[in-house]
């Protein structure tokens, strides 16, 4: 079974305090966004799709493997996650070494592991500091740096938390494109994001969250359709959605591209 199947999972910290209940979802190859105000439970969600957490009630099926059965090495194999704050994550001397870490410690030879390090780095554009300190580097770039630690482990799936904090447009852009690279090369990608204009330029499907549980899933345009309910969970429409609104077109616009390729059309 490939992707991941969630069945009818809950979870708490606090007994009595359920942070999740009842979250029944399967995500097989569509990059996904998971969208939700502060406090919603999402990174408690990815935190148990990465085995770090586990489940009080139901199962967690990661390219079939249970995770409540393995340890969270036994799945590093699978599932990488990009932590939010690229400091919770990073703690080795040079960038080349730090991104090799996850590699070696997953089985790679020093040689294998190198390889894939530098290929990494490459494809996020910064092999140029691989022998530098990350902790010399930008917030942004050590942030680049976290991405590039989880692609070198190669898992076929990848999750990020937050991955735009702190980046600039260029660094947005470099990252909207990693992750569409990472798509077609058939990696399936889960992102947590708060930017919603990314969210609509970005993913497929996008998944919403309020108080632990899923309020609405679906295509990304489809669930950008219904303006109340994602106001109601005290969420922002894309600009572009905004914009179409606020001009009185019926469609859902995802991009401003796609708004003025509708208007030229018009005319
Ligand atoms: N380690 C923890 N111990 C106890 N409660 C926690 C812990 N981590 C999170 N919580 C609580 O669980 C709930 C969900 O938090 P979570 O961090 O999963 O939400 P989130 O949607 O990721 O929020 P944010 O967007 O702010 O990161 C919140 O009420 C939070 O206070």
């Amino acid at each position: 079974m490939n992707g991941i199947k969630v069945e009818n999972i809950s979870f708490s910290y606090t007994e009595g305090q359920p942070v999740l209940s009842n979250i029944d979802v399967h995500f097989r190859q569509e990059s996904t966004a998971i969208i939700g105000q502060n406090g919603a439970g999402k990174t408690t969600f990815v935190k148990l799709l990465k085995g770090l957490l586990k489940p009080a009630t139901g199962n967690i099926y990661v390219n079939g493997m249970n995770t409540q059965e393995y340890t969270v090495a036994q799945l590093a194999k699978q599932i990488g996650l990009v932590f939010q704050n690229p400091n919770d994550q990073i703690f080795k001397h040079t960038v080349i070494e730090e991104v090799m870490f996850g590699p070696k410690n997953i089985g790679q030879s020093t040689e294998e592991a190198r390889q894939n390090s530098l290929l990494a780095l490459e494809k996020i554009g910064i092999v140029h500091e691989a022998d530098k300190n990350p902790y010399d580097l930008s917030l942004s770039d050590r942030k680049l740096v976290s991405i590039a630690s989880i692609l070198a482990m190669k898992p076929p799936i990848i999750i990020f938390d937050e991955p735009t904090m702190g980046q600039d447009y260029l660094g947005k852009e470099r990252l909207k494109k990693i992750m569409k690279d990472l798509r077609a090369e058939g990696v399936l990608v889960l992102s947590i994001i708060h930017d919603m204009d990314f969210v609509a330029e970005t993913f497929e499907r996008t998944i919403v969250m309020n108080q632990g549980k899923i309020v609405l899933d679906g295509p990304t345009r489809e669930v950008f359709s219904h303006e109340q309910l994602i106001r109601d969970v005290y969420l922002e429409l894309p600009h572009a959605t905004q914009l179409g609104k606020q001009l009185g077109l019926k469609q859902t616009f995802l991009t401003v591209d796609e708004l003025i390729n509708f208007n030229r059309k018009k005319q």
